[in-house]
């Protein structure tokens, strides 16, 4: 049980009644492992969509804040399953459903690890309407595709609405911290995000497709009007799950496209990986700034 200072990041009773809780999509437990010694000193927790992209950031940011060791021999600490990767850093799939059990076992993680006073990041990328490509969008608010602040989730055949409002302290510091950096264009807005890439974003390139070119603009100008600046699939869950939990959290994702202009990403990858740098630069910036390191 967690007392003191400690925000309580849970919001389950049955929790405590359990002798052992298995994080099974981590390959971690309270039994087989020590986690308030392995994870108990945790303050910055950035999430991402790739596995690949989110270890070549946890190297990144282990070199930006001159930890010990060699960055090149960094362990996957979830090395037993295929899911999801971890280097106190970690990835977290596609859409929401993924994104959504990773957040629960993370935050129970937090709990057992008995962290206090801890900010999380989703990193990401995105499809950005009405911006140059490579724009950064730090998200003011999550919005689903009715363009309205919240998380629809069904539970026990009921639908709960939870509110996606994010940490406005943490979005306007990132903003500040963007300055500082060259090459990373930064705006605040609203991120919409959806069940889908294709259909579900106004994409004309799907396997399917159920409306005109002139249907897509409409919905998309549309979007732009609320305020709407980039396009992804989890922010609504990633902001209302932490926000219930007592998570300060903000979402960064730079834009690869924009959607006023087309659907495919036809970027070469070249500067697409750099596009991809820039919401991990802005954020080891903000974390270095919060350990005194700059
Ligand atoms: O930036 P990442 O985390 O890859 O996420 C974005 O990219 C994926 C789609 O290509 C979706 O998961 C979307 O949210
Ligand atoms: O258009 C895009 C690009 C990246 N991720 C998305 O979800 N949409």
């Amino acid at each position: 049980m967690i007392t003191g200072v400690q925000k309580q990041y849970v919001n389950n009773p049955h929790l405590d009644n359990m002798e052992e809780d298995i994080l099974y999509h981590f390959n971690l437990g309270t039994k087989t492992h020590n986690l308030p010694a392995m994870f108990g000193d945790i303050k910055f927790v950035c999430v991402g969509g790739s596995a690949n992209r989110m270890r070549s950031f946890a190297q990144f940011i282990h070199q930006q804040l001159e930890l010990p060791g060699n960055a090149d021999d960094i362990r996957d600490i979830c090395e037993g399953t295929d899911r999801y990767s971890m280097y106190k850093a970690g990835p977290h799939g596609m859409g929401v459903p993924s994104i959504s059990i990773m957040l629960h076992e993370l935050i129970k993680l937090l709990y057992h690890a008995h962290c206090s006073d801890v900010m999380v990041f989703r990193i990401g990328t995105s499809g950005g309407i009405g911006l140059p490509p490579g724009t950064v969008v730090i998200t003011d608010k999550a919005v689903d595709s009715f363009f309205r602040p919240q998380f629809e989730q069904v539970v026990l055949g009921k639908v709960i609405t939870r509110s996606t409002e994010l940490d406005k302290g943490m979005a306007e510091e990132l903003l500040q911290c963007s300055t500082k950096l060259p090459n990373c264009p930064t705006v605040i807005g609203n991120t919409m995000c959806t069940h889908d890439f294709y259909e579900g974003q106004g994409r004309l390139d799907g396997a399917l497709c159920s409306f005109s070119t002139e249907e897509k603009l409409e919905y998309l100008k549309k979007a732009h009007e609320a305020g709407i600046k980039n396009i992804e699939m989890e922010s609504t869950v990633f902001a209302a799950m932490c926000r219930i939990c007592n998570l300060k959290a903000a979402v960064i994702c730079v834009t690869l496209l924009n959607r006023l202009e087309g659907d495919q990403i036809s970027t070469p990858h070249d500067v697409l990986v750099e596009y991809q740098q820039r919401p991990q630069y802005l954020v080891a910036h903000f974390i270095k700034k919060h350990l005194t390191l700059l």
